[in-house]
């Protein structure tokens, strides 16, 4: 069994003991259901307390269980067992009560919990709802609205304000075993039955359907396409409108039909992807396991524009105090202004208060002087994409700085080769690649490179956690992971425009798919120079001419209508004009005549037929050219598993989580169908090189192999000819 029983005191204590988290796992449930019911029957037990082991209580079923296979009790067998219990029953809680976990505590008559607790339904994060009736009995111990937040958003809520919301019933401090046997002796004498939330009625104020309705609203447009926050908020509803039998039956059902639902699989896949990518290796052999990470107490920032002062943000709203370097005064205040405007925002959001932000805000040291970061722990660079430039700084920083000092790049595209070698302490050089927002977007793609160390990668993956991002380690190539695999797929929209379509038609063809924004909003967002200074780079690395006009540039496609826009002077949001326009810099983008004009004058200069192109041609090229880029990656061990490359994308472009990510949309399509649209993109367009078909894919394409040991084949720790 794993949940322990012992007796002290009268008090049967019940332990759940699952590592790492106490997962409810079939075998824990049992346990939990055999300890209540022997407790119950042993006239020598007074009252129990339910606990978890390892400084835990429980983080929830087990999510691995989902995919069937396991049986055991049902969760609210419990509940039912404990809701006719005499003897009082109290969930003494530490470290984490969450989804099922949170479900068997409010299964009990009183929940005791330490301050550092943290409670929670995130079952919405994967596509799911509180299934162990946690949707009818969560609103019964704090009121609809409540409920619904917490429900909806999968939250979590510290103790404190769990214990003002009447989830837990009182903070303790000391040994949470020890209380909790206190506590629940002190109300042997109690009726279980006042006490027992299936007995309470769920408050609210105001109308219920106007409730539901405000409720859907807000979970339509903040989880665009996602099926379970409505499911959760129907189910949350029924608290209130139904009898509590009926609303836990239809729970189960709702819970049954999200479980096998592609979404919640696209989810749960995505959950352990996120911790699978945590087990990095470098090609030279140091791993997550051996490296230490250096201690990050002090940081600089190099360049305040779109990308530095979001860092710097993230740094100090961190606790990591920052020195923001600009190269004159002017750039400097302006810089300052965007990180004051991010910050009152934060305000304004609730995340910051108005104190917190002030003293984060202290914490920001600008200056002109480079010369101040000599003893800084880290410093990232974030100043324009120009390789002189960089290794310029680098060459700096390499004088200025203290040895130890690790010194970043957040170039966007440069190799880190190409700008460590200016100077001598190349193992301390990496790249941090933010992406823009930088204070907003999770992801943080961290590329090593030929001599970077594992304790340098170890710093830096560890500091992207400390800054709350979600940290993906990657080799180096031209645009790394995240800008090589966005080439072909911007590539092929800029296709599409110049064949036929606008950006505002292709943008809602992938908004309609779930992404948030489309491709020409980001790119707008970015700033046009950024991809219009890679192109130039590239000229000048291949020492031609980049020229807007020809249909061809490095023997491959090309389509000139960046330059041609650059040209024009739309920069993208920050000057209100891109491949939109923009009122403000806040603004929503609006489809400009001028750009459409641009683009049909551009098709006629070049004598290129427009033509009517369909949303499913638009999908399918953006998205196939991208995912065969991805298995290209993978072959070059650019990234060690295909779960990385899925990861990059949720977190960095926002691909919805509910589809999984690229690889793991390719596998639900079938590598057979993208590996033949693949050739036939091919052999219309020879001239785009990323049409050329990875022989990844092509070897995956033959046979079925689960995308998690996609990468052992890549790098030949799988043998696929003996299959
Ligand atoms: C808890 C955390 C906040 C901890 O975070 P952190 O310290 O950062 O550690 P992690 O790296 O995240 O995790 C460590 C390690 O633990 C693994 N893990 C964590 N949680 C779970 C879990 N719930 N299940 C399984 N494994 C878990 C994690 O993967 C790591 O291991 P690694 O992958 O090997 O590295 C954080 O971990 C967290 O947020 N966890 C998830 C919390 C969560 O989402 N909980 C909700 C779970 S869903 C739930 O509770 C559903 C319900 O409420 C319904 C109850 C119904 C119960 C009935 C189940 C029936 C099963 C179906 C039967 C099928 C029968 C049939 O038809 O065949
Ligand atoms: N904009 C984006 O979406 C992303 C950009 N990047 C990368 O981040 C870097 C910065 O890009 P942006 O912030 O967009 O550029 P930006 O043009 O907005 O800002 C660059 C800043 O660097 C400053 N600067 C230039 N030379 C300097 C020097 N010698 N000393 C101090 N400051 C100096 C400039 O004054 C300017 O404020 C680039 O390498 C880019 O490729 C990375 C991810 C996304």
């Amino acid at each position: 069994m794993m949940a322990d029983y012992t007796v002290r005191d009268q008090v049967a204590v019940i332990e759940l003991d699952n590592p790492p988290v106490n997962a409810l796992g079939s075998a824990v449930r049992a346990g939990i259901y055999d300890g209540i019911r022997k407790a119950d029957r042993d006239p020598n037990i007074k009252a129990v307390v339910i606990c978890g082991k390892r400084g835990t209580f429980c983080a929830g079923a087990d999510i691995r269980e989902f995919d069937g296979g396991k049986n055991g009790p049902w969760i609210t067998d419990i509940g039912d067992f404990i809701d006719n219990m005499k003897k009082p029953v109290v969930a003494a809680i530490e470290g984490f009560a969450l989804g099922g976990g949170l479900e068997v505590a409010l299964f009990c008559h009183y929940r005791i919990a330490l301050k550092t607790v943290r409670v929670g339904q995130p079952e919405v994060q994967i596509g799911l709802l509180p299934g162990g009736g946690g949707t009818i009995r969560l609103p019964r111990a704090t009121g609809l609205k409540n409920a619904l937040d917490i429900i909806t958003t999968g939250n979590h809520v510290p103790a404190e304000k769990a214990a003002k919301m009447g989830i837990i019933d009182q903070i303790v401090t000391g040994d949470i075993i020890e209380e909790g046997i206190k506590f629940v002796k002190s109300k042997c004498n109690i009726d279980t039955s006042l006490v027992c939330l299936r007995m309470k009625t769920v408050k609210y104020s105001g109308d219920l359907d106007d409730i539901s309705e405000a409720a859907m609203t807000k979970v339509k447009s903040k989880f665009k396409g996602a099926i379970a926050p409505i499911v959760c908020v129907k189910s949350v509803i029924n608290s209130a409108k139904m009898p509590y039998e009926k609303g836990i039956d239809t729970e189960k059902e709702h819970f049954q039909d999200l479980r096998h639902s592609s979404q919640s699989k696209a989810m749960r896949y995505a959950f352990f992807a996120e911790r699978a990518i945590t087990r990095w290796q470098l090609p030279s052999g140091g791993n997550y396991k051996t490296a230490k990470p250096l201690p990050v107490k002090t940081s600089g920032v190099i360049g305040a524009g779109t990308m530095g002062g979001g860092i710097a943000l993230c740094l100090i709203t961190s606790g990591i105090p920052c020195i923001l370097v600009e190269q004159n005064q002017q750039f400097l205040d302006k810089g300052l202004e965007i990180v004051k405007a991010q910050l009152m925002r934060t305000v304004q959001l609730g995340k910051l208060s108005t104190e917190q932000a002030k003293k984060c805000f202290t914490m920001l040291k600008p200056t002109t002087n480079i010369e101040d970061l000599k003893n800084v722990d880290l410093v990232i660079e974030a100043v324009y994409e120009d390789l002189k430039l960089k290794r310029e700084i680098f060459e700096k920083l390499d004088r200025i700085c203290k040895s130890e000092t690790i010194l970043c790049t957040n170039t966007s595209s440069l190799h880190i080769d190409s700008i460590a070698t200016a100077t001598k302490r190349q193992s301390k050089v990496v790249g941090t690649h933010f992406f823009a927002p930088s204070y907003i977007m999770k992801l943080l793609e961290n590329i090593y490179g030929t001599k970077t160390s594992a304790e340098t990668v170890a710093t830096v993956m560890k500091l992207g956690k400390t800054i709350k991002k979600v940290p993906v380690l990657v080799g180096s190539c031209t645009g790394f992971v995240a800008n090589r695999m966005l080439k072909p797929y911007s590539e092929e929209a800029q296709y599409c425009l110049e064949e036929g379509s606008t950006p505002s038609i292709v943008d809602t063809v992938l908004m309609d798919f779930g992404m948030p924004i489309g491709n020409f909003q980001v790119s707008d967002l970015s700033g046009l120079d950024i991809g219009f200074r890679i192109k130039r780079e590239a000229a000048r690395k291949a020492g031609v001419e980049l020229s807007k006009n020809s249909r061809f540039f490095l023997g491959q496609r090309n389509c000139g209508l960046i330059e041609k826009l650059y040209e024009a002077g739309r920069m993208g949001k920050k000057n209100g004009k891109g491949w939109y326009k923009y009122e403000s810099l806040n603004g929503k983008p609006i489809v400009d005549p001028e750009v459409t004009m641009l683009i049909e004058e551009h098709c006629r200069s070049l004598g290129i037929e427009r033509r009517n192109i369909g949303s499913q041609e638009i999908l399918e090229r953006m998205q196939y050219a991208m995912i065969n880029e991805g298995f290209k990656i993978l072959e070059e061990g650019l990234c060690t598993m295909a779960e990385e490359i899925d990861v990059i994308w949720i977190y960095g472009f926002s691909w919805p989580k509910y589809m999984g990510g690229p690889m793991y949309y390719a596998s639900q399509i079938g590598l057979k169908k993208i590996y033949e649209k693949v050739c036939y993109y091919h052999k219309t367009f020879p001239y785009s090189m990323h049409w050329v078909p990875s022989s990844l894919l092509a070897k995956l394409s033959q046979i079925d192999l689960p995308l998690s040991e996609w990468g052992d084949v890549a790098q030949g720790r799988k043998l696929v000819n003996k299959l």
